[in-house]
């Protein structure tokens, strides 16, 4: 997969070349480019923002920069990405959609945001898809390009060494996790559930199965009536 961030803060993205991120870059299943937006202007102060059209507090930043700096780098194959407040919740759902994606772009704005017409006119040339972290405002778009690109790197084939935690999500889609134990068997006066020493992998399975609709129906009801539909008569049982 190729991946083109643009942003004022390349350096923002630095943790990018660190853990699992860094080895996709390293087996090529990631090839990603950070981009300083402010490489494509012409003037001394390399200026990417302006006053906002029909007043308003701050900034907006200038569609200039950004028409030239897209046009580097979208062909109709690409999938420009604009994290906003206003974008589509990104979800594990998303993620999966992402991963099958073969060129992603970020524009990542800061300030009050991007000109609107960079989008109209990106929208002419690809798919164009903004994205929101949840309902708080963030200053910019660079922490969801980490956040976002964290959760479709996981996915991406060869990245996770054990395929198999991929496959437990997918099996236990949509609930959340059961809780985990390692070594030692007592700590602090805290012990670990005996089944999960026992050896049967049966019962294991189905302790976590259980542990993990309890955990859901507790924390998370919302998750456990999504996916109700796909319950089978031991789960209604444990609930
Ligand atoms: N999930 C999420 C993504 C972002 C995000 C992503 C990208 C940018 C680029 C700039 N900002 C900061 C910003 C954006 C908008 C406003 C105006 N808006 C007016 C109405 C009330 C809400 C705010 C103020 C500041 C960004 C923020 N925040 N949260």
């Amino acid at each position: 997969m190729r991946v083109d961030v643009f942003t004022i803060f390349p350096d923002y993205l630095a943790p990018l070349e660190l853990s699992l991120i860094g080895k996709a870059r390293g087996t090529g299943a990631l090839d990603l480019r950070a981009t300083d937006l402010r490489d494509f202007t012409h003037d001394v102060h390399r200026t990417v923002d302006d006053t906002p059209y029909g007043g308003g507090p701050g900034m907006v930043m200038r569609p200039e920069p950004w028409g030239q700096a897209l046009d580097t780098v979208l062909t109709p194959s690409s999938l420009l990405l604009v994290p906003s407040p206003a974008g589509r919740r990104f979800d594990q759902a998303m993620a999966h959609e992402l991963a099958l994606e073969e060129h992603l772009v970020f524009a990542c704005g800061r300030y009050e945001g991007i000109d609107q017409r960079v989008l109209s006119h990106a929208s002419g040339v690809c798919r164009v898809q903004e994205v929101s972290l949840g309902d708080y405002v963030l200053f910019g778009g660079e922490v969801a390009v980490l956040v976002v690109l964290e959760a479709v790197t996981r996915l991406l084939p060869g990245v996770l060494g054990n395929a198999d935690s991929l496959l437990e999500e997918s099996h236990a889609a949509g609930l959340l996790e059961a809780p985990m134990y390692t070594k030692p068997a007592e700590w602090r006066g805290h012990g670990v559930p005996e089944i999960l020493r026992s050896g049967d992998h049966a019962k294991i399975a189905r302790w976590r199965r259980d542990q993990a609709l309890l955990r859901t129906a507790q924390q998370r009801p919302d998750l456990l009536k999504q996916c109700y539909d796909t319950l089978d008569k031991r789960d209604l049982a444990t609930l």
